[in-house]
């Protein structure tokens, strides 16, 4: 279970969030909405240790999140891709990571890039390249994905993979919270989160 109790963020001099506490149950997805410059990015960052909130604790089971960083995977605006590298170079390399024996080939074909394994990622289009930072969430083992605005630059048919990737993950009794403005497949979320804009 992902525990965030009493957490307060300030930026800028405004407070984004004050003594926000919810939790995320094995099995659920959270949906996190609010307009632009809510602290969506800010409460995702804050939950996986990259952003110093003001106030408050999360845990991820038993343990204080910092120490259960392996059980999570952040996948947030910027790519964090190597661009010089083939989406086959970057997928081997996070692959690796996880000492699992991926299938590559049958990745690729996955997220809808066959025919490009050659090709450096920084010849590929927005929507290809978030294929290809998104292809690490089939490699990963990590019980909590924090995905921030997966579905930009995605088409019809991806943001649909990524709905039934985001259910299995569920299914086997993960955790996912993402972000997005535009609406999700009521079916996959179990918790609505609306962050609102403070003044
Ligand atoms: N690096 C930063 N330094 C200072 N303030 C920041 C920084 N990044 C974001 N902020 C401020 O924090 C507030 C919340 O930003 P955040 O990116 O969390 O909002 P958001 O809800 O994700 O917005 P969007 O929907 O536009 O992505 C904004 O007012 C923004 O100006």
């Amino acid at each position: 279970m992902l525990s965030v109790n009493q957490l307060t963020c300030i930026r800028n001099n405004r407070v984004l969030f004050e003594e926000l506490s919810f939790s995320l149950l094995p099995g659920q997805l959270m949906y996190v909405t609010g307009p632009n410059g809510a602290g969506k990015t800010t409460l995702l960052r804050s939950i996986c240790g990259l952003h110093q909130y003001h106030h408050g604790s999360i845990s991820l089971g038993d343990l204080p999140l910092s120490q259960s960083l392996q059980d999570v995977l952040y996948i947030g605006h910027k790519a964090g891709i190597n661009d010089c590298l083939t989406a086959v170079e970057n997928m081997r390399h996070w692959s690796s990571l996880t000492a699992e024996n991926d299938d590559i080939d049958q990745l690729v074909s996955k997220v809808g890039l066959a025919g490009l394994e050659n090709v450096p990622v920084k010849y590929l289009s927005a929507g290809q390249k978030r294929r290809v930072a998104l292809s690490r969430l089939w490699v990963s083992k990590a019980k909590l994905w924090i995905l921030d605005e997966p579905y930009t630059s995605i088409d019809a048919a991806g943001i649909d993979i990524l709905n039934q990737l985001f259910n299995r993950h569920r299914q086997a009794g993960n955790m996912v919270v993402v972000t997005s403005h535009q609406p999700l497949p009521v079916d996959i979320v179990d918790i609505n989160f609306a962050l609102e804009y403070r003044f």
